[in-house]
């Protein structure tokens, strides 16, 4: 991986850290853990779709009001945060943050925000957080990063619960570019017989348990359980609900990562520097690149 550090100093003694990374999908870069002090400028077109989508979410949703927010999963979420640290310390100060996981707890604590659990916040303000892709009815697929469980109770704990991506995840029908199948979190001891059901019953046969990379043996989520992989013919996904109601039901299964019109809008950072934002009700917005968030002080 080639990392560019610049550091670049104007007349007003600004310091920035620009960094050139090719960073692979899905690798969490210790780069965008630094705090907004000395904010990462993206220059990878994913990444700056990304930062869009986040940056823009953020100020249209997270308010000065809101106390309780709920930090999602990803390599998208880096960029919320960022933003929200932008709000600056006093708007801050009052508010608590509740991860979805052990990567939102170390970007909370490393920007220096307060850190609660959604044990003591069952109600949320406002819940962000990435997605692997989401269809026209705002219906989407999570659990890329093993993180859905949390992130689904997060989502149904929020008053409010947005979407932030860059312009690939954002398709007609679930399945399209993000092909690996529904991320499935199960107890360890039943992964066999889920597996066997939805290979015979549900009608996914590519079903597989996730392996880890660099670890023997699967990937174990955050709450210690296994996470399979099921991938789903387009038919399914016409309307994921009501898989998803069927694997639910599967004994063994802990929490399935389709996410059933669960969010408010979803943001799309584009390749062209504008934003798209999908709405519950089914309106599509498009937001210039001359009047995005991205770069613009809060
Ligand atoms: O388990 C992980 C989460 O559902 C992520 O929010 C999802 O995988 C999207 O991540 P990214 O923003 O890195 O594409």
């Amino acid at each position: 991986m080639l990392n560019l550090v610049l550091h670049v100093f104007d007349n007003t003694v600004r310091f920035y850290r620009l960094l050139i990374s090719p960073f692979d999908d899905g690798e969490y870069a210790e780069s965008r853990f630094f705090s907004t002090a000395t904010p990462v400028l993206p220059v990878d077109p994913i990444e700056q779709s990304k930062r869009l989508a986040a940056y823009q979410a953020v100020d249209n949703h997270v308010k000065p009001e809101h106390r309780i927010i709920g930090i999602g999963s990803g390599s998208t979420v880096p960029y919320v945060v960022e933003r929200i640290v932008q709000q600056g310390a006093a708007v801050n100060k009052g508010r608590v943050f509740i991860p979805t996981g052990f990567q939102s707890k170390q970007l909370i604590v490393e920007a220096g925000l307060s850190l609660g659990d959604v044990d003591q916040y069952p109600t949320i303000d406002v819940t962000l957080d990435g997605a692997d892709e989401v269809d026209h009815a705002l219906n989407c697929v999570k659990g890329g990063g093993a993180c859905h469980l949390r992130e689904k109770v997060l989502a149904e704990a929020a008053q409010t619960f947005i979407l932030v991506a860059d312009h690939r995840k954002n398709v007609q029908y679930l399945g399209t570019n993000f092909a690996q199948g529904v991320p499935i979190e199960v107890v360890p001891f039943a992964y066999a017989k889920v597996l066997q059901n939805l290979h015979h019953i549900l009608g996914s046969p590519k079903a597989t348990l996730r392996m880890a990379i660099k670890k023997a043996g699967p990937v174990v989520s955050d709450n210690g359980n296994f996470i399979i992989d099921a991938p789903f013919g387009r038919e399914h996904m016409l309307d994921p609900y009501v898989i998803m109601a069927q694997i639910k039901m599967l004994t063994g299964v802990v929490e399935v990562g389709l996410f059933c019109k669960m969010a408010k809008a979803a943001y799309f950072g584009n390749a062209d520097g504008s934003v798209t934002v999908r709405w519950q009700d089914g309106k599509v917005e498009q937001i210039s690149p001359n009047q995005t968030a991205a770069g613009t002080p809060v």
